[in-house]
């Protein structure tokens, strides 16, 4: 476990926090009557409260502000869509068996464990102190360093930091390597293991009764739906370039060893925007000038490629004049992203953003960056923002034939000139019959340079070859009685190019969790109850908290009733999640009950209430009370629950009330 340590500064202890969250009801294991299954959870009131009050700001934070065009695309997807994107042959990750056990681990994992665990007891080695007494003055203890045979060697802990810090670009032979390397063997057999094999994450699925053998996949994203409605959502956004699709549902992914609770899970939700963008005009933002003094904590490629985690803090602006960020586009995304985190009440210091190595990033993505939140677990990537480049409309276009490309009528003509190809179709059928059709694809595919190069090979030996990977050994040879090449000049009245896209893609589980670690916190000076728990705070912010405001009767007695009555019902009116808890319990108990829960405010109903009207309202916090007429309390709560005041200004401005009674 990581260490790491909440805002008061105490050690955080993941476990307390884990009770809390499920004796709570925060979530559970799904299925757990019948023994639950690994890397599958439920959500109960709380988190589904916090969720829905996620994607409430998420929505208002990127769809409305950014005008983005929101959709609700399938999850049952048909097989050819993730062939055609790539995922059937690369969406997968490294599995280890150990052939004695029947034991399967992530491998990247795995070996992360191993030498985390070896570091780890590397340095308690080093840091571990003895006391021994010294021969000539026994009274006084000397400090020596305790040596023990965990100990390594300088050069080999080096070594297994820098492995540490750039495991991400290793792939399956590059795995099998480090394993042999580092001696890893299977953690409880400690045999050899079988050697790193790729695991397909998708869930695969039958569509219809007639499939005699599974024809589709649940979805592992959401953006292949979107891309797939390109044309449409273009034309709803009457042609006008740049625009941004965003979606927020469920996401599938067949994870091989899901040990890490709501960080690891097999179903989760995401909510993600595809920005599509011309690469022509530079992929420039109309807003970075807005943005362009941000300061971001970024971890770049080079450094963790030197095998350091060492992160710099500047600003955008910066960032992308220096190519540190690829471009404009992704530096406003990055930007925007942490102002959600921060928002939603991400602690800053436990935020940073890491770039993908070269072997990380997929192979068509021009730039990659994660945004890592710190918690018991380490750095964890909670959200991705990736330039996808055009690859994924290009090659859904490519297969389905699907216009997929912005036209944009030119203000002027455009000359320019072009080498152009012509194939002696007559021809080519008879010669390469079933082939011909890829001959045609693979000569259509050719570069302009590539073309210029053909030209002048065409020229010279009255033949060319071109690479054909479908067709025998790769290559197909074309003698100029089959095809010409020739530059001519063009004049172009419409311009025709497949957009890029810059995608922001947010793990809504995991935000969440590690908001509840950076949310949570023991309030030391409490008074003693008999509930172990009754000091707990999810400090979680009133805009997104799932239930705003506690209201607590002194008694049962039946004064209170109306006044209890009308509270809840002006609330509702305003849209404010409300409680009773009209309980027997003490109020400080009540109160408390509600601080694990990260309810903000509290409104305590008493005798002074039934005389002068006045109620109290309790920040959860600071636990003090101010003292008000309902009306005032209810605009007041309003006005801190949508951000409009703070509780500091709130506290000047309403007289402080004391009562030993409530806290
Ligand atoms: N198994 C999972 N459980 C929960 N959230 C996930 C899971 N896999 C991915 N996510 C979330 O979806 C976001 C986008 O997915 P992406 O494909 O970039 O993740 P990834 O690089 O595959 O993650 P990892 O390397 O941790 O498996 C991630 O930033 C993360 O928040």
């Amino acid at each position: 476990m990581a260490t790491t340590t909440t805002k008061t500064g105490q050690p955080f202890d993941r476990d307390v926090l884990d009770s809390l969250l499920r004796r709570t009801g925060f979530y559970m294991p799904s299925f757990e009557i019948y023994g639950g299954e690994k890397g599958l959870f439920d959500y109960g009131p709380p988190l589904t409260a916090l969720q829905s009050n996620f994607v409430d700001l998420w929505r208002k934070h990127f769809v409305l502000k950014e005008k983005m065009l929101e959709v609700d695309t399938t999850i049952i997807t048909p097989e050819p869509v993730f062939v055609t994107s790539g995922h059937v042959a690369k969406f997968a990750d490294f599995m280890s068996k150990d052939p004695k056990t029947g034991e399967i681990f992530r491998t990247d994992h795995l070996i992360k464990q191993v030498l985390g665990a070896r570091l780890k007891a590397d340095q308690d080695a080093r840091g571990k102190t003895i006391e021994v007494e010294k021969p000539d003055e026994p009274q006084k203890k000397k400090k020596i360093k305790d040596v023990k045979i965990e100990k390594l060697d300088d050069a080999v802990a080096q070594e297994y930091n820098e492995t540490l810090a750039k495991l991400d670009n290793y792939d399956g032979e590059g795995f099998k390597q480090l394993i042999e390397k580092f001696e890893i063997k299977g953690p409880t057999s400690g045999v050899d293991l079988d050697p790193p094999k790729p695991f397909n994450l998708m869930f695969q699925t039958y569509i219809g009764p007639s499939a005699d053998k599974p024809n589709g996949y649940l979805r592992p994203e959401t953006a292949q739906g979107q891309f797939l409605n390109f044309q449409k959502l273009l034309e709803f956004n009457k042609q006008k370039m740049p625009f941004a699709s965003a979606s927020i549902g469920k996401s599938f992914r067949n994870e091989i060893s899901p040990r890490q609770g709501l960080l690891r899970v097999r179903e989760f939700l995401m909510a993600e925007i595809e920005h599509y963008v011309d690469p022509e005009a530079g992929k420039k933002h109309d807003r970075f000038e807005d943005i362009k003094d941000t300061k971001l904590t970024l971890l770049n490629r080079h450094t963790q490629l030197a095998g350091s985690e060492k992160t710099e803090v500047m600003t955008i602006g910066e960032a992308v004049a220096n190519k540190v960020v690829d471009n404009e586009t992704l530096g406003y995304f990055i930007v925007r992203i942490q102002d959600f985190l921060l928002k939603l009440g991400i602690d800053p210091s436990k935020l940073r953003f890491r770039q993908h190595m070269a072997n990380e990033m997929a192979h068509y993505a021009a730039d990659c960056w994660d945004a890592e939140l710190y918690g018991s677990y380490g750095w964890i990537e909670c959200v991705g923002c990736a330039d996808r480049s055009a690859y994924d409309l290009t090659v859904h276009m490519k297969k389905t034939g699907a216009p997929l490309v912005v036209r944009e009528n030119l203000p002027e003509p455009r000359k320019f000139k072009e080498y152009q190809i012509e194939l002696n179709k007559k021809k080519l059928g008879p010669k390469f019959r079933k082939d011909a059709k890829a001959v045609e694809t693979a000569v259509e595919e050719l570069s302009q340079d590539m073309r210029e190069k053909l030209s002048l090979d065409l020229k010279d030996s009255g033949k060319i070859t071109i690479d054909t990977p479908s067709i025998g050994n790769g290559k197909t040879e074309l003698e100029k009685d089959l095809i010409s090449i020739e530059q001519r000049e063009v004049t172009q009245h419409v311009r025709e190019y497949t957009p890029n896209v810059i995608e922001p893609s947010f793990g809504i589980g995991r935000i969440l969790y590690h908001l509840l670690e950076h949310t949570f916190w023991t309030r030391q000076s409490a008074e003693a109850t008999d509930e172990p728990s009754a000091r707990n705070v999810l400090s979680i912010p009133p805009l997104i908290a799932p239930i705003k405001v506690l209201i607590v009767p002194l008694s049962n007695h039946a004064d209170f009733k109306p006044f209890l009555r009308q509270l809840t019902s002006t609330l509702d009116d305003l849209d404010i999640a409300n409680s009773i808890d009209d309980s027997s319990a003490s109020i400080g108990k009540r109160y408390s009950r509600n601080d694990e829960l990260g309810t903000p405010f509290g409104i305590t109903i008493d005798f002074q209430t039934v005389k002068d009207k006045t109620i109290t309202l309790r920040e959860r916090d600071s636990t003090k009370q101010v003292r008000a007429s309902q009306e005032d309390i209810c605009h007041t709560i309003e006005a801190l629950v949508r951000g409009r005041e703070t509780w500091e200004q709130v506290s000047k401005r309403l007289p402080e009330f004391t009562s030993q009674e409530v806290d």
